[in-house]
């Protein structure tokens, strides 16, 4: 099976990763080429970094191996070969639709797409293309290689074959697909958006600091990591139009995107990846 993968982002290069360590044959795609680089690194970072893991996998020690892998290139048409494509380019509406009427033009009628996203609608999505029955939400969880469970998303449209293309790949690099009926933001993120702009909120409320609403979510509620630490590992823009996108959707004002959370996007404070967010990063390994 070979895999494109398109974005290079934090979603893009943890996808990367995932699927290099298991030999998986892969070509990862972005139109900025720093952002390739950036990639690269990160993903050679990381295979150190999460080396000691417990939820990595083990022998994944030499780099370079897992690294022949992966092909990078800002070029689209690469992925004319491909059986499977991940698109993870930016949350953005518009954005998604320009690349995906690309593809079109590009990939076979038997390519399957998983599209990463957030909270847009993969029913939309599956409508631009001329074969809307092999589109697939993939909703991985961060950081990819650590998480084993993706929420796979059933658009109108999706057939059978497409969810049991993603289900063999899953099977591959040890990860299982929960499958949800297309919604904004499925299950996962139309709960946490509302708990991670809450608590947004409240830091800019002075109801309490960043630091100590995360520990009480940590201490209290058995999280891993608190809404403000998640929020930096998402990516706050990312988050940003998640909201607007479940507040367009839903037409519910309990998706209102905090201004604080506007404020910090348009600062260029956008969490882990820029090395500012709630948190300082002095290096970032995610990307
Ligand atoms: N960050 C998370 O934790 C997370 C989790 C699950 C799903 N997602 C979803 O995954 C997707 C990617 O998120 P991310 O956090 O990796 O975003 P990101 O901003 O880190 O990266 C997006 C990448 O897409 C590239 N890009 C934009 N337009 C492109 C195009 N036309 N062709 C090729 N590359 C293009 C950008 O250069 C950038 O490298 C989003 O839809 C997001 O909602 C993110």
């Amino acid at each position: 099976m070979k895999v494109a993968i398109i974005g290079a982002g934090v979603m893009g290069t943890g996808v990367a990763h995932n699927l290099a360590q298991y030999g998986i044959s892969t070509i990862v795609v972005d139109n900025n080429a720093t952002q390739l680089d950036n990639c690269r690194k990160a993903i050679k970072a990381n295979l150190r970094l999460y080396h000691f893991h417990p939820h990595h996998k083990k022998d994944t020690a030499n780099v370079e191996e897992v690294m022949s892998n992966i092909h990078f290139t800002t070029s689209l048409a690469e992925i004319a070969q491909c059986d499977v494509v991940i698109e993870n380019i930016t949350e953005d509406v518009a954005l998604k639709t320009k690349l995906y009427s690309e593809m079109n033009q590009i990939c076979g009628k038997d390519t399957v797409f998983g599209v990463n996203t957030s909270a847009i609608s993969i029913t939309a999505i599956s409508k631009l293309m001329q074969q809307p029955e092999n589109v697939v939400g993939v909703h991985f969880m961060n950081p990819v290689p650590l998480m084993h469970t993706v929420e796979l998303i059933r658009g109108v449209h999706t057939s059978e074959r497409a969810l049991d293309t993603f289900h063999q790949l899953f099977a591959l690099v040890n990860k299982t697909g929960i499958v949800v009926n297309d919604s904004p933001g499925f299950v996962t993120n139309r709960a946490m958006m509302i708990f991670v702009n809450e608590a947004i909120f409240m830091v800019q409320e002075n109801v309490a600091k960043a630091e100590d609403i995360d520990t009480l979510f940590k201490t209290c509620f058995g999280h891993k990591m608190g809404p403000l630490q998640t929020a930096d590992l998402i990516g706050l823009d990312t988050i940003l139009k998640s909201l607007e996108v479940l507040y367009e959707s839903f037409n519910d004002d309990k998706y209102r995107p905090c201004f604080l959370l506007k404020k910090m996007v348009d600062a260029g404070y956008l969490g882990a990846k820029s090395g500012q967010g709630f948190y300082s990063y002095q290096q970032s390994y995610l990307l």
